[in-house]
């Protein structure tokens, strides 16, 4: 199989090779102009609901970490912000750089923040997420921008599991988080249609990018970096710069949840 990555030889600019879809009409990343979005009184706030219990482990899949979530009830959902139905929470995941000037998947205006939370839900009108990753509307991913400042106490409950996960194919059962705890006090968001930012860029997903970052701080951005890219017996590569690059809007319109 095409073992897609972040390095010279087969990152972001490889990937149109073995997924030409790498230069489709709706990809992501994107840079996001704030006063290139127009303000919707339409989009309706966030309605998330997360339920602690849903929480099922931790694992090192060589391109990040992610903490994955039974998704087989309704008790871990979004709903409402731009999208109509239910979405249930399948995971979420991180990206970030190997210096705290870039990181984010996404950019406001140029600028980089030093890593990117991205919250994975699915729409429930279909039968599971692996059919819904390639319908138009199959995705809804909230994205949330780190910056350094206070060390973020949610966050460390995750770092705090690394240990059992450094190398890739590691997992660790994790139990008992609450994502929620992970979300910015304010809500208000940019939403847009796009895609994964890694292969298969399937362009299945409803971006819904929080304007408001939470906090991390310069040691905790440290812990991220001490994961690895390669597993248990390879040459030791750090993970770090998992971030694919902003993508031309070609036209897209990018909307706003506040003035
Ligand atoms: C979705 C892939 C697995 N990838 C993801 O689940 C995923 C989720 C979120 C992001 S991000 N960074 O945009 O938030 C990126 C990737 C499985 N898979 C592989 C081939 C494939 C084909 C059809 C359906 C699923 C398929
Ligand atoms: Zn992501």
């Amino acid at each position: 199989a095409h073992a897609w990555g972040y390095a010279a030889n087969n990152g972001p600019d490889k990937w149109v090779s073995n997924f030409p879809i790498a230069d489709g009409p709706r990809q992501s990343p994107i840079d996001i102009l704030p006063g290139g979005a127009s303000y919707d009184s339409g989009l309706k706030p966030l309605r998330l609901k997360y339920d602690p219990s849903n929480c099922l482990e931790i694992l090192n899949n060589g391109h990040s970490f992610q903490v994955t979530f039974a998704d087989d009830s309704d008790s871990s959902t979004l709903k409402e912000g731009p999208i109509s139905g239910v979405y249930r929470l399948k995971q979420f995941h991180f990206h970030w750089g190997a210096s705290d000037d870039k990181g984010s998947e996404h950019t406001v205006a140029g600028t980089k923040y030093p890593a990117e939370l991205h919250l994975v839900h699915w729409n429930t009108k279909y039968p599971s997420f692996g059919e819904a990753a390639s319908k138009p509307d199959g995705l809804a991913v909230v994205g949330v921008f780190l910056k350094i400042g206070d060390a973020n106490a949610s966050l460390q409950k995750v770092l705090d599991a690394f240990n059992d996960i450094r190398a890739k194919g590691k997992q660790t059962s994790f139990a008992g988080f609450d994502p929620s705890t992970l979300l910015p006090g304010c809500l208000d968001y940019w939403t847009y249609d796009g895609s994964l930012t890694t292969p298969p860029l399937l362009e299945s997903v409803t971006w819904i990018v929080c304007k408001e970052p939470i906090s991390v701080s310069c040691e905790q951005m440290a812990k991220f970096r001490s994961l690895l890219f390669s597993a248990e017996g390879e040459p030791e590569c750090c993970m770090v710069d998992n971030y694919r690059p902003p993508q031309p809007l070609k036209g897209r319109p990018v909307r706003a949840s506040f003035q």
